[in-house]
């Protein structure tokens, strides 16, 4: 089997405590990652969802970014070049959790992660496929399909240095055909921005993260912002890393902070020696669903869709 992780790599999770100042939330970024990058020697470092603004469908509008055509203007998006010029100081792969996107062409917004490379170069777009829209009475009603459109794509990035690795943003974890093609497609880490909050994240942020790397046998990376209890949407926070064993290697409470772990290809070959369901599957009886998407190699847009 070829190496699906080339070689060790730390990856940090950076639990941003995130304000309604958009400029504030930007620098405040810029320490947390270059202090990880300092401190750990982290090569992989990801912020959390809506990072640059408050959690809620009426701010939405009102912190969007253009992005499109790529590359926009630092006008259109100072986050997409803030987050640029920040993974190349830093030289690390940066995933900028996601941002409020306003396409003007369609005139829809998205929410969408921008992940770039050392050379401050833009890799991967995901746009979130799956809306958060839940209703649980008494506890919790969101509704993200009053303003935002959903994407169209799964997201899986190569990372020349490290392998592949697939993004996707919270509410999508509950839909296990993106981990599952991602995984078979060759990634090594599935990572989520996210942020659950206080009902569901109680109930499910942690099975979901563990769910999701035992079925697929790789390394899962969930990060949110810290909790804020006078914000409107309180997230749960408890950001962590696991390993392909579903054993967290890393995790941190409501507050603002920074996981850290070091992942290693040999921890993924070690896994699936022992329980090989990889060569255990029986496509003569469940189809293999990977095989009916296409990477962006074969044909898939990087930006947008
Ligand atoms: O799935 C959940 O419980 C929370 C999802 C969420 O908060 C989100 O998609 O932003």
């Amino acid at each position: 089997m070829a190496k699906l992780l080339k070689k060790p790599v730390k990856l940090a999770l950076i639990q941003l405590a995130c304000t309604a100042d958009k400029a504030h939330n930007l620098s405040h970024a810029r320490n947390k990652v270059l202090e990880a990058v300092k401190q750990h020697n982290a090569g992989i470092v990801v912020l959390p969802e809506c990072f640059n603004s408050p959690y809620g469908t009426k701010y939405f509008p009102k912190y969007a970014e253009t992005l499109l055509p790529s590359p926009p203007t630092e006008s259109q998006s100072p986050t997409f070049h803030a987050l640029s010029r920040l993974a190349k100081e830093a030289k690390i792969y940066l995933v900028g959790g996601s941002i409020p996107e306003y396409e003007e062409s369609s005139k829809k917004l998205f929410n969408t992660s921008l992940t770039f490379g050392p050379s401050g170069e833009l890799l991967a777009t995901h746009r979130k496929v799956h809306l958060f829209d839940i209703d649980i009475p008494g506890k919790i009603t969101f509704r993200e399909s009053e303003v935002l459109s959903p994407g169209n794509k799964i997201t899986i990035v190569d990372l020349p240095e490290y392998g592949r690795i697939a993004i996707a943003i919270c509410y999508d974890i509950r839909f296990p055909e993106l981990a599952t093609i991602a995984a078979r497609k060759g990634a090594f880490l599935l990572l989520y921005p996210g942020a659950f909050n206080l009902t569901t994240g109680a109930l499910h942020w942690e099975l979901q993260a563990r769910a999701k790397a035992v079925d697929n046998q790789v390394y899962v990376g969930l990060c949110s912002p810290s909790r804020d209890m006078d914000a409107d949407y309180n997230a749960w926070g408890h950001s962590m890393v696991v390993d392909p064993n579903a054993e967290i290697l890393g995790e941190l409470d409501e507050k603002e902070g920074t996981v850290v772990a070091e992942l290693k290809g040999e921890r993924i070959e070690e896994v699936r020696k022992g329980i090989p369901i990889y060569t255990q599957r029986r496509f003569d009886v469940y189809p293999d669903i990977s095989k009916d998407v296409k990477l962006e190699e074969e044909g898939q847009p990087p930006v947008g869709g």
